[in-house]
Order: structure tokens, then C-alpha cells, then sequence
């Protein structure tokens, strides 16, 4: 155990080695101290308010939208501004804070790389730290990064607009303490960020920009407005300096979409469409009723009814409120092989088309491969406009609850089951590796893709559903896959890979999970018990 130290009103269990110094300066500890004691009891609140709104839900009832703020949704309101170096995002790149890919996401053809500490970082220590480093050296524009072979990557004139994506409300951080317990992560990667590049980013005409996750509530919405106007007011900044877009990826946020907006109205420029975390958190809002159980993962697509309905109804929503609606990630990444390269871009190009079509101001790209090919599809759909903030469209005025709930049609197969099996394998491999976003047979995996696999198969258990053959999914025929599934695995990557992974205690922790009588809420918070 490491001896704690004390700094500000806060514990911290590491060493302050050069990186820690350079990041956790003693302003900068203040700083964060001082959102630490101000707003952490209210974020426990918030937390708990999850759990007694999801026992409702448990209990039988279905979400629906809220009828104490019906003054918010009936009247006429806007969002206070959007800056100008935010009305064009028609193609965002979206990747983990490593240094590397900072500057190749900064470098790619888009207008705005998110970076992220959320669903593709594995958030162990050195990595948050490096990665604050990082965003710091990449606003101050003196970013580089040279590889083993010797290859100098640096920043090209004119990078994309940085937005920065801090952890979900629910994640520590578990190396800082306050009173005896972990803080939390949303806050420290918020204060680091804001108070290390707010200077630099308003000198150059751009802002702190920030991508909020996995919000429930409007309540939380109103949290984080009063976390930026504390910051605004603690470095003397005008109301409104900080912007941030919000993911609609919980089943409870999207009957709360104009709440959102209105709580969040001087910050806030839009909302987007996490797709991934949203198919996640309905399996789990819906996990106790046995009409709501998803098919195998490819079926579940945008052109589901209950996606559809859910991307039509932030884009109606966020432009009556002059509030970007962006689109979200095709999770397909580019081929070595030129055939399936060609398949890929096709299936992406489909994906945003249709995004396009319903009127997203802009969207995600998961790597630099897939930025020519989104850009065509945006630049056709906006023509000489940066955005499409006029289109409000007549077939999507009235969208229900039902919809946005309809059950998800498509098969349950036993190589369904067998593919969610490892895929949730490997990537909780990767994870507790320290390695937060990996390509798996194709796909973009991150912890919200991988989320989808390992509830699909909790909750197929659960209400004993059977597949396509018959088989009744029970533990004893999960746990026969399991190992299967492992032997699969290591005969894909090979013996050495194999044995110098950590796939055992990845295939315990997945079939704990999975077998469990509860649905745990995030495989990334046993997870990060092993991570550094
Ligand atoms: C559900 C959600 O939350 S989506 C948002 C979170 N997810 C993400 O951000 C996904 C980000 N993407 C990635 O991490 C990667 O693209 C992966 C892991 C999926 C695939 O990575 P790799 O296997 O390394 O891809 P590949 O080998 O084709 O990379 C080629 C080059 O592109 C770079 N690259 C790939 N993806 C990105 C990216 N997103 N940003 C910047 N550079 C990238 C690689 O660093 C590599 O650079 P190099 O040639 O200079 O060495
Ligand atoms: O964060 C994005 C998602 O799809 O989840
Ligand atoms: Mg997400």
C-alpha cells in the first residue's frame, strides 16, 4: 500500500513522479479540490437517484416522458450560442487520449477530434495522467511523438477542433481521495483539462469544449451547468465560456432531451446519438421484462424501429432549440484487405447516408480511414450550409414513448451467442491490459460495444430465452461456451499471445457477470479493480 499524500483537501495514493508534476500542480489541485468538496456529495445524490428511478422500471413500470416540466418542453426557447468554431462538425474523429492518436486525430481530415477518456480509454493511472499531458502539449500546438521505427509525428497547420470527453458520473477515480473516498472521475478529468488549457484555447479563438457521457437525468444536467458556472466564475470567465455537447445514450435521458437542453442552455451546443451505450442501457433500464430482450448484435441496427426513433427524435429536438444534433459511430474500421475495405466503406457510407437523411448536423468516424468517405456523404447532404440546424421534418412530429420502446425484432443464434462470448472476452482483456479501445473481427470495440455482448447474454439467461436451434440459453450451456469460446480464442491469436494475456481472469470476470442474479451496472467498475 502506498503511502498517502496530502495535497489541498485531497489524498492521493501515488508518487508524484515528473508526469503527476507537470498536471498536478498546486493550482491545479485546488482547483479540483475545490470541486471535489462542492460538488461530490450532490453527484452521490444524482447516483442514488439512478437506483430508485431503475426500481420503478424493475418494478414494472416503463420510462415515459416527465410531465413536471411540461412549461420547459411547451414553450419557445433557444440555447445560448454556439461558437464559431463549433458550426461545423460534420465529421468528428473520436479516439483515446494516447499521444499518438492525439496527434493523428488532430491531423485527419475532420472538423473536430473528440478526445476521449470515456468509452475508449481504460483509465489507469499513467494513462489519465499521460493523456492530460497530452491534450495540454496539443492545444499549446507544441504536441510530437516519435515512434520505435523513428517516424516524427507532429501537428499539420490547421488541426481539428478539440473537444474533450470526460468520464461518466458513475466512475472514480480511485488513486484521489476526499473524506476517505475515491472522487470522482468526471471531475478530475474536467478540472484538469479546464483549468490547463483555458487560457491557451480562448487565445486562440476556440474554448474549453466538452463532451459529457452516459447522463440519466435532467437533473444531471443541471449538475454539470452548475459545475461550468463554478469554473467560469472561479477563473473569471464570462457565463457561457464553457460549451458542451451531451450523449443522449441512456434510455432514461431520452425522454428528458428539451430538459436537458434547457437546464443546460448556456452551455450546452448540442446533443449526440451514442448509439452503443443507448442499446446497452436499454437492455439494462428493460431488464426485468422479458418482452424487451435484443436479438443477436448485428440485427440491432439504426434502422430498428426504437433507433430510428430515438436519432429522429434528438434531431427534431436539439433543432427547434438551435442545438446541434450529431450522429453516431458505425463501429465497421477499414481492411487491410482491398475487398473487404470496399464493404466497409459501403456499410458506413449506408450508415451516415441515412443519418444524413434525417437531418444530423454531423457525425462520428472511429478512424482516420473512414474520414473521405463520411465527409463526401455530409458535404452532399449540406451542400453550401455548414449545418442542417433548418430542418425540421414533418414525418417526425410526433414520435411516442411506444416507439421509442418498440421490442427489437431479429434472431438469437447460437453463433451469436458464441461471437458476444468473445468478443466480451477480449475485450475485457484489453481493459483490465489498460487498453480501452481494440479492432475485434472487424469492429471498433470499446467498453460500450462490449457492454452490449456480456448484458445480451445476462439477460438471455435471465428470462431463459432460447435460439434459433432450440437450445434453451441456460448458466451450464453459457459456461460450456465459455470455455469453448476461450479455446477459440487461443487458436486465433496464437499460444503466445494467449498465455501472456490475461484472458483468464477476463473469462472469470465475464462469467461472474454473466451469471449472476443482478445485473451489475458497468463491467469497467469491477474492471477497474484490476486496472492499475
Ligand atoms: C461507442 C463509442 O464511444 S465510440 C467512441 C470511442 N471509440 C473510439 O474512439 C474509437 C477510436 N478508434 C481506435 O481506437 C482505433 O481506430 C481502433 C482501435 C478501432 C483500431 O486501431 P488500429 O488497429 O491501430 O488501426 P490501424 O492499424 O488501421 O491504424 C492505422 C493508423 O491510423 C491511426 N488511427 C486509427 N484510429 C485512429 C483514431 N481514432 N484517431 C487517430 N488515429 C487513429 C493509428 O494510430 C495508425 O496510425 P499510424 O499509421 O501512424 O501508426
Ligand atoms: O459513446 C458513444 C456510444 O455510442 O456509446
Ligand atoms: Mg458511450
Amino acid at each position: 500500500m502506498s503511502e498517502q499524500i496530502t495535497r489541498s483537501q485531497l489524498g492521493f495514493s501515488r508518487h508524484f513522479g515528473e508526469h503527476e508534476t507537470l498536471i498536478l500542480t498546486e493550482e491545479a489541485v485546488d482547483f479540483l479540490s475545490e470541486l471535489v468538496v462542492h460538488f461530490t456529495p450532490s453527484r452521490n445524490r444524482l447516483l442514488a437517484d439512478r437506483i430508485a428511478v431503475q426500481q420503478k422500471v424493475d418494478q414494472g413500470e416503463f420510462p415515459d416522458f416527465i410531465s413536471e416540466t411540461d412549461s420547459i418542453k411547451k414553450s419557445e426557447w433557444k440555447i445560448r450560442n454556439i461558437p464559431t468554431d463549433l458550426l461545423d462538425r460534420r465529421v468528428e474523429i473520436t479516439g483515446p487520449v494516447e499521444r499518438k492518436m492525439v496527434i493523428n486525430a488532430l491531423n485527419a481530415n475532420v472538423k473536430v477530434f473528440m478526445a476521449d477518456f470515456e468509452d475508449s480509454l481504460a483509465p489507469d493511472w499513467q494513462k489519465v495522467i499521460e493523456g492530460q499531458i497530452n491534450l495540454r502539449d496539443a492545444v499549446n500546438g507544441t504536441i510530437s511523438y516519435t515512434n520505435e521505427s523513428g517516424k516524427i509525428y507532429q501537428l499539420k497547420p490547421d488541426p481539428a477542433v478539440l473537444i474533450c470527453r470526460v468520464r461518466g458520473l458513475h466512475l472514480p477515480e480511485k488513486h484521489v481521495t476526499w473524506q476517505g473516498e475515491a472522487i470522482p472521475g468526471s471531475l478530475f478529468d474536467f478540472a484538469l483539462y479546464f483549468f490547463h488549457n483555458y487560457r491557451a484555447l480562448l487565445a486562440k479563438d476556440s474554448g474549453p469544449y466538452f463532451y459529457l457521457p452516459k447522463m440519466q437525468s435532467y437533473h444531471e444536467a443541471d449538475w454539470w451547468s452548475q459545475v461550468f458556472s463554478f469554473a467560469e466564475d472561479y477563473a473569471d470567465l464570462p457565463r457561457g465560456t464553457i460549451k458542451a455537447t451531451v450523449l443522449i445514450e441512456t434510455l432514461p435521458a431520452v425522454f428528458q432531451m428539451d430538459e436537458i437542453l434547457y437546464h443546460l442552455r448556456d452551455h450546452i451546443v448540442g446533443l449526440n446519438c451514442g448509439r452503443w451505450d443507448y442499446i446497452f442501457s436499454y437492455i439494462k433500464t428493460l431488464k426485468n421484462h422479458s418482452d424487451r430482450v435484443l436479438p443477436d448484435r448485428q440485427s440491432v441496427t439504426m434502422t430498428q424501429p426504437f433507433l430510428s426513433a430515438y436519432s429522429r427524435l434528438l434531431i427534431k429536438t436539439c433543432h427547434r432549440r438551435g442545438a446541434f444534433a450529431m450522429g453516431g459511430m458505425a463501429a465497421f474500421i477499414p481492411s487491410k484487405d482491398v475487398q473487404r475495405n470496399e464493404l466497409v466503406l459501403n456499410k458506413v457510407r449506408t450508415d451516415k447516408e441515412l443519418e444524413a437523411k434525417n437531418g444530423h448536423d454531423g457525425t462520428w468516424i472511429a478512424h482516420p480511414g473512414l474520414a473521405d468517405t463520411v465527409l463526401e456523404v455530409f458535404d452532399k447532404a449540406l451542400g453550401s450550409r455548414t449545418h442542417q440546424l433548418d430542418v425540421m421534418r414533418e414525418e417526425d412530429e410526433e414520435i411516442t414513448a411506444q416507439q421509442l420502446l418498440e421490442p427489437c425484432s431479429g434472431e438469437r443464434t447460437e453463433e451469436g451467442m458464441r461471437a458476444n462470448i468473445r468478443v466480451a472476452i477480449q475485450y475485457i482483456e484489453a481493459w483490465i491490459s489498460g487498453n480501452g479501445c481494440v479492432p475485434i473481427y472487424g469492429l471498433m470495440e470499446d467498453a460500450a460495444t462490449a457492454e452490449i455482448s456480456r448484458t445480451s447474454i445476462w439477460q438471455w439467461i435471465h428470462h431463459g430465452k432460447t435460439l434459433s436451434d432450440g437450445q434453451l440459453v441456460t448458466k451450464p450451456l453459457f459456461r460450456r461456451m465459455l470455455n469453448e469460446e476461450m479455446l477459440v480464442i487461443q487458436h486465433e491469436l496464437g499460444e503466445q499471445r494467449f498465455s501472456a494475456g490475461r484472458f483468464t481472469q477476463a473469462a472469470a470476470l465475464m462469467e461472474k457477470i454473466t451469471t449472476q442474479d443482478e445485473l451489475i451496472d458497468f463491467l469497467t467498475l469491477p474492471g477497474y479493480q484490476l486496472l492499475a
